[in-house]
């Protein structure tokens, strides 16, 4: 299904005692990287939560726009690829298995699990026990989740985090490609991610 933007609609968000921000407007449009800039602390990770619909906003609302998602409030999430500080990874399993997981959970829409091991720079390393990868490889998993199942909209916290040089050049191709076939991209990050022309969402001022 087509999401021509993702929207979100004066939100406000309390955390504690903490008003992190309040009449927020975010606009992330189809083909689009929309970044969340911003010192540690200012509600980058809140955000992405409440746009994912991981995290209820305190006030404000988020919605998709595209055909046929009128009615879709209340299931935002099936179109969204969440990737978060932790990267999700069991370390009993194997890191094949933790990888079909997530692409029977997220709908196996996307590359067979070899070739998303492949694409990440993980071939080979499929039998292993995902507890013994190191931490840029956990993450190198994490960003296959986005391979194996397609979903119109990626929200990604910090994704490059731990990543090498080569690793954050190939996230960088998988999110032009992503953005070229028309998908929303909004990432939170404090280092440049080399997708091209972006906007730009900028939280607590100056820090
Ligand atoms: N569950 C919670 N309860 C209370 N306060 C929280 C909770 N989660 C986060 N906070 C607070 O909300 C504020 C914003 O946190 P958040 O993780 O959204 O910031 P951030 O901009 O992503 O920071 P960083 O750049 O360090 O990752 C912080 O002061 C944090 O301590």
């Amino acid at each position: 299904m087509a999401v021509s933007a993702l929207l979100g609609e004066k939100l406000a968000c309390r955390r504690g005692f903490k008003l992190l921000f309040e009449q927020l407007d975010v606009t992330a449009r189809s083909g689009r990287a929309l970044l969340v800039v911003g010192p540690n602390g200012a509600g980058k990770s809140s955000l992405l939560r409440i746009l994912s619909g991981l995290l209820g906003a305190t006030e404000g609302k988020v919605r998709l726009d595209g055909p046929g998602l009128e009615a879709a409030d209340a299931g935002v999430g099936e179109h969204i690829h969440y990737l978060g500080h932790e990267d999700a990874v069991k370390g009993a399993l194997t890191v094949r298995a933790n990888l079909a997981f997530w692409r029977t959970v997220l709908g196996p829409t996307g590359l067979p699990v070899e070739d998303a091991l492949d694409e990440v720079g993980l071939g080979g390393l499929g039998g292993l026990r995902a507890q013994v990868l190191s931490a840029g490889q956990k993450r190198r998993l994490a960003i296959a989740r986005l391979l194996v199942s397609r979903r119109p909209v990626w929200v990604l916290d910090e994704p490059t985090t731990a990543l090498d040089v080569k690793a954050q050049a190939r996230f960088a191709a998988f999110g032009r490609g992503h953005l070229a076939e028309g998908g929303i991209l909004i990432a939170a990050t404090h280092a440049p991610l080399d997708l091209g022309d972006v906007d730009e969402l900028r939280l607590g001022g100056v820090g």
